[in-house]
């Protein structure tokens, strides 16, 4: 299948991924044009093909090991080796890391005139889900039983409609459910985008190729969770202000001209500066406070 001496990447075709898996891949400098009516997109400087596609099929066309690589929420990939084990097709694939983007959760949600104190509220009634096979695996450890309602899009007009008592679908900010007269109950799967790769041995060209992405990965994942801080500190205070600054623990320390009290501090810091952890250093006597992006971080 993917014998050919090029990497093959899965990536959502278009949806709550897409962005973020070719932003991630551009800042990793994987050059490539995406034309919107062409399934597949060739990288001009580095020998990687894109595929995209529906993100329901990028679990099974990475264990398949139809293509090599997939980026995909670890919802779909578990819903989809859930499936797999039944079906007794291949299941598995390495996650090589989760990502930074994706954050959302699969709960269950009731309207709001519904009266629930736990699942067992739903024992008997009916479920609407496009994730059939981790709901079974929630309801079945907690021992209750309900009829399924299987939709694979506009899950939360269910009830509404009279299609299902209660759902089971995807939360971010809650909105949607709001906008549909339902409210959150319980939370049963919490999922980040993840990079997965499939168990196929790799050529040791392909799998250094596979390697240097991974590296390329984590450093732009960590600069985008770090910033570059310069300040100014007055040498007293200079072990209190560096304590307010996460993961700066070595910063680095230069003198001022014409001011024997106070130095100028460098530091990468591992977290957001919030505008508290400002005004706590202004308080400390820090002034000229500079909170930088980083582009990119190594070593
Ligand atoms: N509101 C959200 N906030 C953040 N991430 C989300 C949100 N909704 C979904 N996701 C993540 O993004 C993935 C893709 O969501 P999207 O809604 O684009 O899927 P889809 O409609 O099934 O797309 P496709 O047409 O590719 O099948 C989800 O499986 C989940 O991991
Ligand atoms: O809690 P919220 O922030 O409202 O997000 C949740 C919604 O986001 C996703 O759908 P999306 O908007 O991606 O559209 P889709 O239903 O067409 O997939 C998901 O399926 C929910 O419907
Ligand atoms: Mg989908």
């Amino acid at each position: 299948m993917s014998e050919s001496g090029r990497l093959r990447i899965a990536i959502q075709k278009s949806g709550r991924l897409s962005k973020e898996s070719m932003k991630l891949l551009k800042s990793c400098g994987v050059k490539f044009n995406i034309n919107e009516q062409r399934l597949i997109a060739h990288s001009d400087n580095m020998p990687i093909d894109l595929l995209r596609v529906r993100d329901d099929d990028i679990p099974g066309l990475v264990m398949d090991g139809v293509v090599d690589l997939g980026f995909i929420g670890e919802n779909v990939l578990e819903e989809e080796q859930l499936e797999r084990q039944q079906l007794d097709k291949p299941a598995t694939c390495q996650k090589l890391r989760q990502l930074d983007f994706g954050a959302c959760r699969l709960s269950l949600a009731v309207p709001t005139e519904f009266s629930y104190d736990s699942a067992a509220s739903l024992e008997g009634l009916r479920i609407a889900t496009s994730y059939p096979n981790l709901l079974r695996r929630y309801m079945q450890e907690k021992g209750i039983s309900y009829r399924d309602c299987m939709l694979k899009g506009s899950v939360e007009v269910a009830p509404r409609a009279g299609l299902a008592d209660g759902i089971c679908d995807l939360v971010s900010t809650g909105a949607t459910l709001e906008a549909n007269g339902l409210y959150e109950t319980e939370v049963i799967y919490r999922s980040t985008a993840c990079l997965i790769q499939s168990e196929q041995e790799q050529t040791p060209a392909k799998q250094a190729l596979i390697d240097k992405l991974l590296s390329r990965i984590n450093s732009v994942t960590q600069a985008r969770e770090s910033k570059y801080i310069l300040l100014h500190a007055p040498a007293d205070n200079l072990d209190k202000i560096v304590s307010l600054l996460p993961g700066a623990e070595n910063p680095t320390v230069l003198p001022l001209k014409n001011d024997a009290d106070r130095v100028a501090v460098h530091a990468v810091s591992s977290e957001d500066l919030f505008w508290d952890t400002m005004e706590e250093l202004t308080e400390l006597g820090a002034t000229s406070i500079l909170v930088m992006p980083i582009e990119k971080m190594m070593g």
